[in-house]
């Protein structure tokens, strides 16, 4: 695809200074076993001490953080991963300063801004607009800078009229949409997001995702997340916590991976067995098991969402994307696609000035921003270009058995370029024209599964020789 390059994480300088620090981070938090537990914890040990006896406490002490050491580096995009409980929020927190630690420090050099509690930096009363002030003042912006850059906050958040609402009316969606929309207009130097909280739509989470690798570039990140693809793919070093502690640190790849194979091994061993079914015979290109799979609940829905007009783009302007479609075979636009089968992405381009060598492409991101796959025309009619008038339009259609999607959202970006593979310019580029949703997926493995022409398992029967 005609694409600019996939960014991937910058590496710490070597050399780098220190951004975060923890060293012998822990957390006691108090389990009161009823409210009343409370008042009497508030009056007792002073009643206590007052008569001289030893106080005696009505909590029980529950150990969130023990004894936690981390670094991170400028520049660095740092990912935790660990179960449910295991204190990456509790980190996350003190790191942010939001919350106070029993034992240990935390050392943070630079502007820190976090997406963590769902409107934690909100003041419900306040409209959406006041609340933007008033949180990137809590961040450490001017007011005047604020009021320079609201536009571009305003447009960021693109929830409307509900600018001007009391945040409390807000979905749990506009809320981190606005809360997202600050952080990524203070200048921070360190950002810290609870993915967990990163709903949103598809078209948001890829604007989120094009912020957060632009500032991956020179900022430093540090991310909590159960998704150990997610974690691999983004960052550039991985921390597990297990019951508040680090387990271990490395590299991505070899944390999510001792990760998972700890997770498999708790859950008794890898996935269940399949009843194997005799694959039945088919002539038809595209995915033997099909037939067996659509009959299932593992069937590969995806729900397409209409094109986007408005959607984000750049280019010269002397040709437009006018429509981008997923179709059937047939041709037909489709609100609903299945996973394996037979399909047609369809770009329609409107040219304003005569194209003599267009080349039509597309690419199919994840949430992440990765590419999964693309096409463009180029191949097909590199000795051969279509001329196209001004006025007139352009259909490009892209024949495909759709892959085995997992479950999650994806967009569809598509483009109109003029020139060869090499050397082109583009004309309009448009982020995110269509974006869909895998609802239901029988992919084993992998970011997409491909659609299996033929799987095939035999026996070969030895004679005479021991193995
Ligand atoms: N305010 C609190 N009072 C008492 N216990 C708490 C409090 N906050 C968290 N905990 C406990 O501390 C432990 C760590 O919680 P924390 O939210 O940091 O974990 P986590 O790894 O972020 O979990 P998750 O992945 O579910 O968000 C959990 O057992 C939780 O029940």
């Amino acid at each position: 695809m005609l694409a600019a390059a996939d960014v991937t994480p910058a590496e710490a300088p070597s050399g780098a200074a220190s951004a975060i620090r923890v060293t012998g981070l822990s957390k006691c938090y108090q389990i009161y076993a009823a409210p009343a537990q409370r008042l009497l914890q508030f009056v007792v040990p002073r009643l206590r001490r007052w008569l001289g006896l030893s106080p005696r406490n009505h909590y029980r002490e529950f150990w969130a953080l023990h004894g936690v050491d981390l670094e991170v580096m400028r520049g660095q995009t740092v990912g935790i991963i660990g179960r449910n409980g295991s204190g990456k929020s509790t980190l996350l927190q003190i790191i942010c300063g939001t919350l106070y630690p029993t034992n240990g420090e935390v050392q943070v050099q630079g502007r820190v801004a976090a997406l963590l509690e769902l409107g934690s930096g909100f003041n419900p009363e306040f409209t959406g607009r006041e609340n933007v002030f008033f949180n990137a003042g809590v961040l450490g912006q001017a007011e005047h800078v604020t009021r320079e850059r609201f536009a571009a906050i305003e447009a960021f958040a693109d929830i409307g009229a509900f600018i001007d609402q009391p945040v409390k009316t807000y979905s749990s969606g506009m809320l981190v949409r606005l809360a997202f929309a600050v952080i990524a207009h203070v200048d921070a130097d360190i950002l810290v997001i609870d993915e967990a909280l990163a709903v949103g739509d598809a078209f948001f989470t890829q604007k989120c995702m094009r912020f957060l690798r632009e500032f991956m570039q020179t900022g430093t990140v540090l991310f909590v997340s159960h998704d150990t693809n997610a974690v691999k793919n983004l960052c550039n070093h991985a921390i597990w916590l297990d019951q508040g502690r680090v387990r271990m640190q490395g590299t991505p790849k070899a944390v999510s991976e001792a990760y998972l194979r700890e997770f498999y091994a708790q859950q008794g061993q890898g996935a269940d067995p399949v009843e194997v079914v005799e694959a039945p015979e088919t002539e038809v290109l595209g995915d033997q098991r099909l037939p067996f799979l659509n009959a299932s609940n593992l069937r590969n829905d995806l729900q397409v969402f209409p094109h986007d007009p408005q959607a984000a783009s750049f280019g010269t302007g002397q040709a437009r994307i006018t429509a981008v479609q997923l179709c059937d075979a047939a041709g037909q636009a489709l609100a609903w696609a299945v996973g394996g089968e037979a399909v047609r992405l369809r770009i329609v381009v409107r040219a304003h000035q005569a194209l003599t060598q267009p080349i039509v492409g597309f690419v199919v991101k994840d949430r992440l921003g990765q590419v999964l796959f693309g096409e463009n025309t180029y191949l097909n009619y590199q000795l051969n270009p279509v001329r196209c008038e001004a006025g007139e339009e352009l259909v490009a259609e892209f024949a495909f058995w759709m892959p085995r999607m997992p479950v999650g959202d994806y967009t569809v970006t598509a483009s109109i370029a003029e020139g060869t593979q090499q050397d082109h310019v583009q004309h309009h580029w448009v982020f995110d024209a269509l974006a869909f949703r895998s609802e239901s997926s029988s992919a084993s493995a992998g970011l997409v599964g491909l659609p299996m022409q033929d799987v095939r398992l035999a026996v070969r029967h030895m004679t005479g020789e021991e193995p």
